[in-house]
């Protein structure tokens, strides 16, 4: 309702209103001056890190157009119920499905549209597992057979592996397929508590078919975990088949638009031919054909695929926070030294600049190690066509490395930014605690990171043992090869320019990798008592060495990407100079926070003096100011949508409060002036005879 003002009220308010107004904040001014400080080309950068003008425009219009959608608009987003959410997940799974074939768009664009959107649903382990497996655990035949229904979701599948009793053994598993040769079928069951399958996304409510990793046994032998394809629902009502039980898990930390659910199995029978014949095979028979001994680990390669993946995400998504967090503490102002003055735009504060700067710069670190990543898995898939597993463990290796380095790195940098935006970073409307809450599971799924950093590790001290013995290595852990050398190297750097040197920060990794390496070996050894074992109680008393190796050598890994990118960014001229040369500062600050953080082992190895960790600190803080101008031109670069981030606070107008205000009207608390408590509770209590003088 109108509210009349007289004019009294007016004027006497008046002098008061100018007197805030004088040096209250301009948040979109702010965010105006920030960009024109950029000192490089915003439109070169944006360009080369998305891949091009083209992708770029493509990107916008599909926002556009699906933000004028039912399914794509996210006014509700941060108000649903979690079976709203689930519900909504669907659409948006159907609604992207429908739109690529109108559209008639291919893979690459349906990554970019699911990203937009970013409303993980029902349907994300179909896209991510299950399509993904039978393209390589599937044999030809097979892959003509359920391929087709899988892409045109006349089926929707998932990936059930693990179990209530066990994610990371997955040679524990408990649930069994039995070969029946007289009826050339397999009997799947499960024949314990902890055999019920629990975690898969979509399992609960949604798919039809799953991928289910079981136990096989035949003639009376356990052969182990295997993959095997099998319907659950019934395609006409939905309804799980005879003798099989599922259901939702229940709500979780985050992610909530997503059926996690639970299965058993109850002596179903299912064709021979449901076996996943790839590699592995069952003769009708009833004899089993290993896979050729080069390749015994294939039947994890949709892990791998995956681990890939995630790795290759997680610079987007600590791009993503990176650019609320920078948006935001550029145009909050708090706090005046004196009467009359502005207020400090928060991103001047060191304390806020010296966290958030380096993150956006390890958000760079990790686009380029995502690329790298996707790049190495590409290759191996090529190989592996070719029957050349050669190159498997070091992609194992690397891939488990990295994805447990990059998404502990993201998972921490995402609530890092939420706590550098104060209390506004706490409200959902930013679009920080969600994204903490979905992404953080990350580092538990698709194996936990510890679990990954120890197969790393494993990998590195094989390295060393055999380097020690001749042996030639190859790859990343080719340093490895110089150990005993590394051992006795001191870091020669002088002067604080000098750490400037990306020759100067490598080095620093490299031997802190090595040397890691070498003591980690000799550990090892002695809880083995001798020649080192890689299992039981000499391999767990030695985890946390061992964990420290692996993530120092990723550490390592991450940099020397970055290094190297550059590097050949510069040799093909790819970038102006300029550009290069943000770039270079941001190489730097990623390079010497890390070693920051890491002094402690290499003064007490002895590779670092004192002096050389003062000179170290100096040239951070540097670069941390160096930066700071850039700072919005560079997450500009990213080229996040606003319809993307969903975030009051990461507005690329910088209208932030605004933003905060009218995002909160959709609130369903404010659907009534009196609110839903009135009723419920509020009138009865308070209009209770004498219920003010109770207390
Ligand atoms: C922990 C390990 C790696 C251990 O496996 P294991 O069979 O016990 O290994 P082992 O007998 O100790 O043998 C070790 C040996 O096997 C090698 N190896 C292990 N994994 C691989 C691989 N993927 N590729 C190539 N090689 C592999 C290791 O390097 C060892 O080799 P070595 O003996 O040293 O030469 C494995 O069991 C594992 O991967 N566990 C994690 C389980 C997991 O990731 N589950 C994912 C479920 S799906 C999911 O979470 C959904 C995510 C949804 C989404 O992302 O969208
Ligand atoms: C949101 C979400 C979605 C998921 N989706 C799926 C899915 O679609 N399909 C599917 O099959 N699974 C799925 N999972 C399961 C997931 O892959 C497992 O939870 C994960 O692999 C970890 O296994 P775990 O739960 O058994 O952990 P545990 O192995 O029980 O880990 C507990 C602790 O023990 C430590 N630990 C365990 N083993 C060792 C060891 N050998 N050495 C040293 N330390 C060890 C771990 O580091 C950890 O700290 C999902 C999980 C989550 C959270």
């Amino acid at each position: 309702m109108a509210h009349f003002v007289d004019a009294r009220t007016r004027v006497l308010q008046e002098e008061s209103t100018k007197a805030v107004l004088s040096n209250c904040s301009d948040p979109k001014a702010d965010l105006a001056a920030e960009r024109a400080r950029a000192t490089f080309d915003v439109g070169e950068l944006l360009h080369y890190l998305n891949g091009g003008r083209e992708k770029v425009e493509r990107k916008a219009h599909f926002a556009e157009l699906i933000s004028r959608t039912e399914w794509g608009n996210k006014s509700e987003r941060y108000f649903q119920t979690r079976e709203e959410q689930y519900v909504h997940g669907l659409k948006v799974a159907f609604g992207i499905w429908d739109f690529m074939k109108e559209k008639r768009l291919g893979i690459s664009d349906g990554r970019v549209l699911r990203s937009l959107v970013n409303a993980p649903g029902g349907l994300e382990l179909h896209i991510g597992m299950f399509i993904p497996s039978l393209i390589s655990h599937a044999n030809p035949e097979q892959q003509a057979k359920w391929l087709p229904k899988a892409q045109s979701l006349e089926i929707i599948g998932t990936y059930a592996q693990t179990e209530l009793g066990h994610g990371t053994f997955v040679r524990g598993l408990e649930t069994t397929a039995t070969y029946d040769s007289d009826r050339q079928e397999f009997i799947v069951h499960s024949p314990t508590l902890t055999s019920t399958k629990w975690w898969p996304g979509g399992l609960g409510k949604t798919a039809t078919h799953i991928i289910l990793m079981a136990r096989l046994f035949t003639k009376g032998k356990d052969y182990g975990p295997h993959a095997f394809i099998m319907q659950i629902r019934s395609l006409e009502d939905h309804k799980p088949l005879t003798g099989i039980t599922i259901g939702d898990i229940g709500p979780k930390f985050g992610f909530n638009g997503v059926d996690n659910g639970f299965l058993r199995l109850e002596y179903v029978r299912i064709p021979r031919e449901a076996m996943l014949m790839r590699f592995a095979k069952i003769t009708p028979e009833g004899d089993y054909v290993p896979p050729p001994p080069a390749n015994a680990k294939a039947s994890y390669a949709t892990m791998m695929y995956v681990r890939s993946t995630i790795v290759q995400d997680a610079g987007k998504f600590l791009s993503m926070a990176v650019t609320i967090a920078t948006r935001y503490t550029s145009v909050r102002r708090q706090t005046t030294s004196s009467k009359g003055q502005r207020e400090t735009q928060v991103l001047d504060y060191q304390s806020v600049a010296g966290s958030l700067l380096p993150l956006l710069a390890t958000a760079y670190a990790l686009h380029f190690t995502g690329k790298v990543m996707m790049q190495m898995y590409t290759d191996f898939e090529r190989s592996r066509d070719r029957g050349d597993f050669s190159n498997l463990p070091e992609l194992h290796a690397f891939s488990s490395g990295l994805k447990a380095m990059c998404t502990t790195i993201t998972s921490e940098g995402i609530e890092k930014s939420r706590l550098l935006c104060g209390g506004h970073g706490y409200s959902r409307l930013s679009g920080l605690p969600d994204m903490y809450t979905s992404y953080v599971q990350n580092s538990t799924w698709e194996g936990d990171n510890n679990v990954m950093f120890l197969q790393t590790g494993r990998y590195l001290i094989k390295s060393l043992l055999g380097a020690m013995t001749g042996k030639t290595l190859s790859g990343y852990a080719k340093y490895l090869e110089n150990a005993q050398f590394e051992m006795k190297e001191r870091c020669n750097v002088s002067t604080e320019v000098q750490w400037l040197d990306p020759a100067a920060q490598l080095a620093a990794f490299r031997n802190r990798a090595a040397r890691l390496c070498v003591d980690a070996a000799e550990q090892l050894k002695q809880e083995s008592g001798g020649n080192p074992v890689f299992e039981g109680e000499p391999w767990d008393n030695s985890n946390v060495i061992v964990i420290k190796l692996a993530v120092a050598h990723s550490q390592y890994v991450i940099y020397k990407n970055f290094m190297d990118s550059l590097q050949g960014i510069r040799s093909r001229g790819e970038l102006q100079p300029n550009t290069v040369r943000a770039l270079a500062d941001l190489q730097g600050l990623f390079g010497l926070t890390v070693l920051e953080r890491e002094v402690g082992d290499m003064l007490e190895s002895g590779y670092l003096s004192a002096r050389q960790v003062k000179l170290l600190r100096a040239q951070q803080r540097a670069l941390v100011k160096a930066v700071r101008p850039n700072a919005v031109p560079l997450v500009d670069a990213f080229g996040f949508l606003d319809y993307e981030l969903s975030s009051a606070l990461g507005r690329s107008d910088g209208d932030v409060y605004r933003g905060l205000l009218e995002m909160a009207q959709a609130s369903p608390l404010n659907r009534t002036e009196e609110g839903p408590g009135w009723k419920a509770v509020l009138e009865a209590q308070m209009k209770k005879p004498g219920s003010r003088s109770r207390l």
